[in-house]
């Protein structure tokens, strides 16, 4: 079932609860530092096993020790829906777990 996409005001609402999201295009975002390449490709990893649970994906860059998120949502003509909120809601979950600021 497709989300509806989001106002603008409901995304500036949303990113204000996500320190370090932002709003690029019509894409939210977030870019996480890690200790080493290893520990940058282990949260590429965990966050692929999250998007396959939500079956949501965003766009992952895995550079020498940061990993950039960038999403939203296709069935949505390419929109920012509760879908992109939800998957950034759960990263944040889990980036802290592996040392990412
Ligand atoms: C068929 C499959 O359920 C859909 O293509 C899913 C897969 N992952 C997705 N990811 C994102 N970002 N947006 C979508 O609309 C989407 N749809």
């Amino acid at each position: 079932m497709p989300a509806e996409p989001l106002s603008q005001k409901e995304i500036e609402d949303r990113l204000r609860e996500l320190p370090g999201w932002s709003l690029a295009g019509d894409r939210i975002e977030r870019r996480y530092r890690l200790g080493d390449h290893f520990a940058a490709t282990a949260l590429v990893v965990h966050v692929a096993q999250i998007q396959q649970e939500l079956n949501h994906h965003s766009d992952l860059t895995l550079g020498y020790n940061t990993v950039a998120v960038s999403v939203n949502s296709h069935d949505a003509g390419g929109a920012v829906t509760e879908k992109d909120f939800a998957l950034a809601t759960r990263v944040e979950e889990i980036a802290p777990g592996h040392g990412a600021s």
